[in-house]
């Protein structure tokens, strides 16, 4: 609760003010449904609806402040709802980043804060960052597509937030934050909140980059607008962590960044100030070699995968930018944790081995083939899904990378939104040149999916599924639907046991 001042807010931009100058706000709210008594209400134009419709129903709700970029339409109703304020403003989205920042009296300042942008790896880095963190006792919450932690849980916040929250959230989970005694916050900055001004005004501790390749066209439309968006994360950061083994951005981070900043690669002879020697993979985790300042460290840490290395190397120059030794960062690093769903290995009672992975891009997708393709199986049995709810450009790409490279194929659909499943599926199928060989099976729905690859299984089988749920739920017709991979999985061993 917060009595807010419009006028006086230099950096939320206010063109003009209809009605009272000020008022005692209760909750910042983006949703005409989610207003209650004392709420500012921001009528955002959308894709598909303009929030300025909505502006006499939160009213009604209780809304005691409204602001819109639609001046005639503010200042008209103004005259019948006197007692509420119309603010009027350039940028609403911009507006509610700096009101939601006042409004929580710039708690991610009191906060180390960590963004991680990148095509692939954020989720993963950002957890990383948050663990490792954590483990050299600074209490770090996490903010991303597995959910919003505090330094020591998952925390109930909304039944759904995006991966990068809008910033009246994303302010309130700093404050929760700071409540639970946390000093720094982890999360992933996705190209689509940069681009909606989810961050804006926040001045990252540490931005890091993972790697750039072709994703959200069907939001960005060009790669060139996608890349632009994860820049920005670069303009709004004091110190930065980037890979230069990426020839997609890598460079165009480094023509740009000025400050404090620390480049990483998995190759010894290059010009990174943290490079990898010997790198040895194992199921148990990972050892090698890493120089740094001339120095060179032996270090092993719990994860798998060539490229979770490169993902460790991100989260070993944060914690070195945020002025850890390298040997205290080397003895946490043993005891890492890994986030849920990205190489996640459960033992089936059979000898198989089912792993869940979130890959969802062709290049996620290769390079996770690769690393399971080192471990000892049988058979290796892929489950790949094309997405509803993304570009339907990258579908047939997902089979041609499969193909050839497993002993069987099942074909699903994630999140198929208001799209027909067969056409998601046909979709996928096109990629493959021989789609009517007997090991390429289908399955119009995830569970179906699940379920059909698990009874393929038998003794010392992979069985890889990949892509994967948001927060345990499938989007099918604008409705988030639950489900989870693990319960069909416990489910189906119980059953045949
Ligand atoms: C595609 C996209 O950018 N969607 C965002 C957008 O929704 P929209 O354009 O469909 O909104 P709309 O339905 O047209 O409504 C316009 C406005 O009217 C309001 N409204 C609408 C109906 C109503 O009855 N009352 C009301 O007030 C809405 O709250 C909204 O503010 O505006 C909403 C409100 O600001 C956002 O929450 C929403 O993000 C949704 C949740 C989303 O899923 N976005 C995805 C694309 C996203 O951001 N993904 C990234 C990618 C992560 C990754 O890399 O994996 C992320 O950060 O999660
Ligand atoms: N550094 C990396 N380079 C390439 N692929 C990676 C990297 N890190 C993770 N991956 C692959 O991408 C998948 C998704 O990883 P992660 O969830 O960390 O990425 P993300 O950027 O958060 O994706 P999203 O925002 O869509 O959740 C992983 O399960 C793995 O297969």
């Amino acid at each position: 609760m917060k009595t807010i001042p419009f006028h006086q807010l230099n950096e939320v931009e206010v063109e003009n003010v209809f009605g009272p100058e000020r008022q005692f706000v209760t909750s910042l709210v983006f949703h005409s449904k989610y207003v209650s008594k004392g709420s500012v209400f921001f009528s955002i134009r959308g894709e598909n609806e303009d929030g300025h419709r909505f502006i006499e129903e939160a009213i009604q709700n209780g809304a005691v402040a409204v602001v819109g970029d639609n001046q005639a339409h503010l200042q008209k109703l103004s005259l019948c709802y006197p007692f509420c304020s119309f603010i009027v403003v350039k940028d609403v989205r911009k507006a509610m980043a700096f009101l939601a920042k006042f409004y929580y009296n710039d708690v991610n300042e009191k906060l180390k804060t960590i963004g991680v942008t990148g095509t692939n790896g954020k989720t993963t880095v950002s957890a990383y960052v948050r663990s490792l963190l954590n483990l050299l006792g600074m209490p770090t919450g996490l903010i991303g597509t597995t959910g919003i932690w505090n330094s020591r849980e998952k925390m109930r916040y909304k039944k759904s937030t995006p991966t990068t929250p809008e910033a009246v959230d994303l302010h309130h989970i700093f404050d929760e934050f700071d409540k639970a005694g946390d000093t720094a916050a982890s999360m992933e900055v996705s190209s689509i909140a940069l681009d909606q001004k989810r961050v804006e005004g926040i001045l990252f501790d540490v931005a890091i980059h993972t790697n750039f390749s072709e994703e959200h066209l069907e939001y960005h439309h060009t790669l060139e607008h996608y890349k632009a968006c994860k820049l920005k994360l670069f303009e709004q950061a004091k110190c930065a962590v980037i890979n230069i083994d990426d020839e997609g951005m890598g460079e165009d981070i480094l023509a740009r960044f000025e400050g404090p900043r620390l480049t990483y690669s998995l190759h010894e002879d290059t010009r990174a100030d943290l490079t990898v020697r010997q790198l040895s993979v194992a199921e148990d985790g990972s050892r090698f070699y890493l120089t740094y300042l001339g120095k060179e460290y032996s270090v092993y840490a719990p994860v798998y995968g060539t490229y979770n290395i490169a993902n460790v190397l991100s989260a070993i120059g944060t914690a070195l930018l945020l002025g850890y030794q390298m040997n205290q960062i080397l003895n946490a690093l043993t005891h890492l944790q890994s986030p849920e769903g990205r190489f996640q290995v459960i033992q089936a009672p059979n000898h198989s081995k089912v792993i869940l992975d979130y890959a969802h891009t062709p290049v996620a997708l290769t390079r996770l083939v690769e690393e399971v393709k080192k471990l000892q199986y049988n058979r290796l049995i892929v489950m790949i899904a094309g997405i509803g709810i993304r570009d339907f450009k990258k579908m047939p790409k997902m089979a041609s990378i499969i193909e050839g490279k497993a002993d069987e194929i099942i074909v699903t659909v994630d999140h198929p939104g208001y799209h027909d499943p067969q056409l998601i599926v046909d979709q996928v199928m096109s990629g493959f040149s021989n789609p009517d060989s007997p090991n390429i099976h289908t399955a119009l729905t995830r569970e179906e999916g699940v379920r059909k690859a698990l009874m393929l299984g038998q003794p010392d089988d992979i069985i890889l599924l990949t892509s994967g749920c948001i927060n345990n739920s499938q989007i099918v017709k604008g409705k988030e639907v639950p489900h989870s991979d693990e319960e069909i999985i416990q489910e189906h061993y119980l059953q045949s046991s």
